[in-house]
Formats: C-alpha cells, sequence, structure tokens
C-alpha cells in the first residue's frame, strides 16, 4: 500500500494538531522548531517520502541494523531535497551535519506516532473513526476477528476487519472482500491510513489483529480500541520474544489503558495459563473484565453443553448476570473444532462488549440468529469437497494448534487421521520438533514437509523437525519436502473412513522458497489431487 502526496494536497502544520495530541511538554517543545512549518504527510520510509512530507526515521527491529549509521545516512540522503523535516527515533547527531534538514531527535516517538499520523489525516479531512475491537493471542485472532466482524455486519452495522487473511469491509450476508495484506498488524503508516480509508467509507465497527511484533513495536499506537480479547498464548515466536515471559508481556499491552485510552472491556479466555496475567492488568486499568471457558461454570460466557460434530455443534452457551439477565444461548454452530467453541464464545462476548462500549444496540437475540450462518475463516478448518475420505486444510503452525486441530478430528475419525505439515523458515526453530511430535502423537499417518522455507533450506527446516524422534517415530513419519507430492500422496492413499488434516499454510496462495514467492494454494492442490485421483 503507498499514499502519495499530490503537489495540490493541502499542506498542514503541527501547530493546529496540538489540542488533540496529548503529548508530554518535553516532545512539545522538541517540536517547537518546526511547529509552523508546512508538511504534506508523515512518511516511515525514506522510498515513499514526497515533496514537502515529513520522514519519520524508526529504529530497525534487527539487532546489527539498528544503530547502523551508514545505512540510515543512505535514507536521509535519499529524502534531503524532498522533506520538510525529519523526526527521528534514532540519535543521528553524529552524520546530521551532512543534510541541510531539521532532524528533531525524538526516541519516545511510538508512544505518539500513530496519534500523530491519525491527527494530521483528521485535520485534512475530518472523519467519525470506527469503534475497534483487537484481538490478541497465540492461536485464533484470525479466526476471532471474523467472526466477531460478521456477527456485528450481521446486524446491520457496516463493519471491516484487519488480519492475516487480509483487509476490508464486509460485504451482503457477512461475506468478508479482503484485500490481502503484508502483515498480520500493518506498520503505523499503513494501519492509520487503513483506518482512515475505512471511516471516509463510514465504517462503523472494525475487528483487528494485534499480534504480538505488532504490540511491541506500538504499531497499533493511536488506535481507538475499545474492547480488547485475549485467546490464548503458548510456544511461538521465541526467534523475537526473549521468553515466553516477554512474550506473554507484549500481548498484555493490549489491555492497559496506558496504552489504549479508549479502552473499555476485556475479553479474556480463562482456560489459559495466561488468563490470569492478562486480568491482572485489565484490572489495573478498571476495564470491564468479560470471561469465557469450555471448562469453568464461573465464566462470563460458559459453554455448558456441546454436541460436537463434523460439520460444527450443538452448543449450549450459559451467560453471567454480569453481562445479560437472559440466561442461556442455544445454538448451531458451523464450526468444526472445540477449539473454536472457544472462538465462539469470545467471538460473542466481543460483539456484545463493543455494542455496550459505543451503543451500537446489539442484541443477545440478534447474535443468536446470527451463529448458523457464521463462515470460518478461509483456510481454518476448511474442507475441500470430496466423495470420499474428508480433507481439511488448516492453518496450524504452532505446537498448540496442531495438537488441538488433531485432537478435535480424532474424535470424529473412524477410519486413520492424516497430518500433512512443515515447519516456516526464518521463525522460532524451537518449535519445529515440538510441532513434530504433537503430529506424531495425535494422527496415525504423518507426511512432514516443507512450509515456506523462506531462506532456509528446506531439508535443514525437516532435519529441524526430527530431532529426537524415536526408531518406531521415523517409521510412521513419510519426509518429502515437495509439498505439492506430499498432499498428492496423502489424497491418493487415503482411505474413505480417513480424515487428512493439511496444515501450516491455509488461506496462503504462496509459496516462499529462497525468498521468492512461487504459486501454491492448498485448498487449490487438494481440489486437482482429488479430481486426478478420482476421490
Ligand atoms: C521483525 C519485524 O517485525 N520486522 C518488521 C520491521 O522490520 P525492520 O525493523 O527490520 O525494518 P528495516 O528494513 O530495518 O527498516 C527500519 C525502518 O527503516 C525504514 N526504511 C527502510 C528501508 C529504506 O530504504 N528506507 C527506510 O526508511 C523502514 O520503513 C523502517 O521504518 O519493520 C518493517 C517495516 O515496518 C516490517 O515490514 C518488518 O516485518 C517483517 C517483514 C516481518 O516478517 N515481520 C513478521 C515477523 C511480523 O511482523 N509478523 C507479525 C505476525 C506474527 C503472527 O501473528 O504470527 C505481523 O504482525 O505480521
Ligand atoms: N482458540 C484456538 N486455540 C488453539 N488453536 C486454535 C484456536 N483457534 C484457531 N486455532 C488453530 O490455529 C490456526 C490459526 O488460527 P488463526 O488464523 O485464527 O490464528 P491467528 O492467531 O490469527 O494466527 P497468526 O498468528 O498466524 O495470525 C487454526 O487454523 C487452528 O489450527
Ligand atoms: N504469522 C505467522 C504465520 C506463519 C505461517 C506459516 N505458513 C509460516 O510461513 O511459517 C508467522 O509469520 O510466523
Ligand atoms: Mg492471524
Amino acid at each position: 500500500m503507498t499514499y502519495n502526496n499530490p503537489m495540490e494536497k493541502a499542506m498542514i502544520t503541527l501547530q493546529p494538531m496540538m489540542s488533540a495530541l496529548s503529548l508530554p511538554e518535553s516532545v512539545r517543545q522538541l517540536l517547537n522548531p518546526v511547529m509552523n512549518q508546512p508538511f504534506g504527510q508523515f512518511v516511515v520510509d525514506s522510498r515513499q517520502v514526497g515533496q514537502g512530507d515529513v520522514f519519520v526515521l524508526l529504529k530497525s527491529q534487527n539487532a546489527t541494523d539498528s544503530l547502523d549509521l551508514e545505512k540510515v545516512a543512505g535514507y536521509l540522503a535519499q529524502v534531503a531535497d524532498k522533506a520538510a523535516f525529519v523526526l527521528s527515533e534514532i540519535d543521528v547527531s553524529a552524520i546530521q551535519s551532512q543534510f541541510m534538514l531539521p532532524i528533531i531527535y525524538l526516541p519516545s516517538i511510538r508512544d505518539f506516532l500513530g496519534s500523530l499520523i491519525q491527527t494530521s489525516l483528521q485535520q485534512q479531512h475530518p472523519t467519525k473513526l470506527p469503534a475497534v475491537i483487537a484481538v490478541t493471542g497465540t492461536n485464533g485472532k484470525t479466526t476471532v476477528s471474523q467472526l466477531v466482524a460478521q456477527l456485528i455486519s450481521q446486524s446491520g452495522i457496516k463493519t471491516a476487519v484487519m488480519g492475516t487473511a487480509g483487509n476490508g469491509v464486509l460485504g451482503e450476508k457477512g461475506a468478508p472482500n479482503l484485500t490481502p495484506s503484508t502483515h498480520t498488524t500493518l506498520e503505523v503508516f499503513n494501519l492509520q491510513h487503513a483506518i482512515d480509508d475505512f471511516a471516509k467509507q463510514d465504517v462503523q465497527a472494525l475487528a483487528i489483529e494485534a499480534s504480538s511484533h505488532g504490540l511491541h513495536q506500538q504499531r497499533l499506537q493511536g488506535v481507538p480500541v475499545n474492547v480488547a480479547i485475549f485467546t490464548n498464548l503458548s510456544r511461538d515466536h521465541l526467534d523475537y520474544h526473549t521468553d515466553m515471559d516477554d512474550y506473554a508481556q507484549a500481548k498484555a499491552r493490549l489491555f492497559d489503558k496506558a496504552h489504549f485510552p479508549t479502552l473499555t472491556h476485556a475479553i479474556i479466555n480463562l482456560d489459559d495459563e495466561f488468563s490470569a496475567l492478562m486480568i491482572e492488568a485489565a484490572n489495573a486499568s478498571h476495564l470491564t473484565v468479560w470471561t469465557y471457558s469450555l471448562t469453568n461454570d464461573q465464566a462470563d460466557f460458559f459453554a455448558k453443553t456441546i454436541v460436537p460434530s463434523l460439520q460444527g455443534g450443538d452448543l449450549t452457551i450459559a451467560l453471567s448476570k454480569a453481562v445479560t439477565p437472559q440466561g442461556e444461548l442455544t445454538v448451531n454452530s458451523p464450526l468444526l473444532g472445540r477449539f473454536n467453541v472457544a472462538n465462539l464464545l469470545a467471538s460473542i462476548a466481543g460483539a456484545l462488549a463493543l455494542s455496550q462500549s459505543a451503543a451500537m444496540g446489539l442484541s443477545v437475540a440478534q447474535i443468536q440468529a446470527a451463529v448458523p450462518t457464521l463462515r470460518g475463516a478461509t483456510g481454518r478448518m476448511d474442507r475441500v469437497p470430496s466423495t470420499s475420505s474428508c480433507f481439511i486444510v488448516d492453518y496450524a503452525h504452532t505446537p498448540d494448534a496442531l495438537e488441538q486441530v488433531l485432537t478435535s478430528l480424532k474424535s470424529h475419525c473412524t477410519g486413520e487421521l492424516w497430518a500433512v505439515f512443515g515447519c516456516g523458515g526464518d521463525r522460532d526453530k524451537g518449535k519445529r520438533p515440538l510441532m513434530a511430535q504433537a503430529g506424531l502423537r495425535l494422527a496415525d499417518k504423518v507426511i512432514l514437509t516443507a512450509d515456506n522455507p523462506r531462506s532456509e533450506d528446506p531439508n535443514a527446516i525437516l532435519n529441524d523437525m526430527q530431532a529426537g524422534m524415536t526408531c518406531e517415530q521415523h517409521y510412521q513419519a513419510i519426509i518429502e519436502p515437495d509439498r505439492q507430492k506430499a498432499i498428492e500422496y496423502a489424497v491418493q492413499h487415503a482411505k474413505p473412513s480417513d480424515i487428512v488434516v493439511i496444515a501450516g499454510k491455509g488461506h496462503e496462495t504462496y509459496q516462499e522458497i529462497k525468498g521468492v514467492r512461487h504459486d501454491f494454494d492448498d485448498k487449490v492442490v487438494v481440489k486437482n489431487a482429488i479430481e486426478k485421483f478420482g476421490k
């Protein structure tokens, strides 16, 4: 996404924006020299800076690049003849004299950058921003954000969604019309512009995924979040976060009013061991906390009965008096998998909370009516039609997700359960053997293959996955680095009563090998294999 600044675009100044921003006095003073300097817009990438723009220079997340002044000098040289001035997170005093433009050092800029961008957009064309529900957690963010968006949209409220599977406004009957996204949580500039675009289209509600990277890097700063949802926390991203505690603290930021002053409600999964940390953060911010659970009848949203099937399940959900005097909700859910009952509870709670927070007038009855019409997110527990075996494309790419998926499917499987999956390159290596072990423990037949190797050697990733495997497990697993061949093998050899799950790439339409993205869509490959082998 790029936003050009055509010369005819009105120039603005910082001065009139000040009353809408709560900036520390020290920051205001630092900004004084450029307070009345006209500019076009804030831009965070030197390559996209147009004439008269402000270049916001951010520190790299890459440890070796983070203070590489030679690289930074290159970025500054690129904008020197164009930018009105520079706001820098990096101390460039050692090279500043090379450039004839004002450079203001603001090490805390991420604390207010989103608000700064949003206020500048508001100054150019005022809009009413949507009410926002943000979803964090290791697994289930895309699913919950899409479900909650559908529940709200079905009641006639114009709703948008942003996340891994794409960004867009929900169309009629709640079908999302998504433009592919570069990130689960966009970087601050693209995120604020996307929200501004939604506001211009009169979007009233927005469900957004908050990744731990996004929270840690403050990409969501300035997003007016009303309701925050926590799904769960399990091993992932320990290439980026130092340990599970650091990872959990990043997630907990979403429940802190110091970061999101517009928060009113927190929706928290009581079944997760990190729920206490999230509840603590929410309580410290005096939020209304609603919990949900599959096992604990003290939760505000409790799945009292679950009758699962391969088509979804019949549920009775007990609602606490703190939420509604209405008591119980009986629904038929079209979503496959026990964990999707948890996702549904989170979504129902989120929709009711957003309605309360932003006075949208959504009723429990409206939500109940919408549940049977819900569609799961594409590529999550997604059945590919076949006249024989059951083929499912799923996005499990963590040990816990794989375990949840296989456990759910095992209970419906009268034949053998197959799992075809790999692990992504340039991502947390520690999860590789854990994913393999989850597959080997729960599936009868396992095919280890490539996911997105990115810059890594696919065979090296497969070796990491096989670390610690016993002789018996080696016998149980087939290793096939070619993902298409792996899928075709499973489709060809599956018997009618078998269930085959192809996990890890879900909605993705590419496979990234040595930095190049090749067309690859698990659902298309499965469909073609079904045709090829007459399944
Ligand atoms: C680890 C990580 O999050 N990296 C992100 C980070 O990269 P970086 O700091 O290394 O970027 P950089 O290239 O050094 O640039 C630093 C700054 O200089 C600027 N720059 C850079 C080059 C240039 O010529 N001129 C210039 O001004 C950049 O715009 C940036 O502001 O900032 C970049 C720009 O915003 C992001 O694109 C990049 O995401 C990378 C591609 C990535 O793969 N991120 C993944 C891990 C991620 O964020 N994933 C989560 C989801 C995880 C999950 O849910 O499972 C997500 O939210 O998508
Ligand atoms: N509540 C849950 N608990 C455990 N596993 C889940 C849950 N919901 C979904 N999953 C599993 O995780 C996979 C990814 O789900 P989803 O895309 O909704 O998660 P996400 O948090 O958005 O992932 P990402 O970090 O890639 O954005 C699903 O395909 C399913 O296998
Ligand atoms: N949001 C996740 C997606 C992983 C999907 C999997 N297919 C892979 O490429 O590892 C990540 O960026 O870690
Ligand atoms: Mg996601």
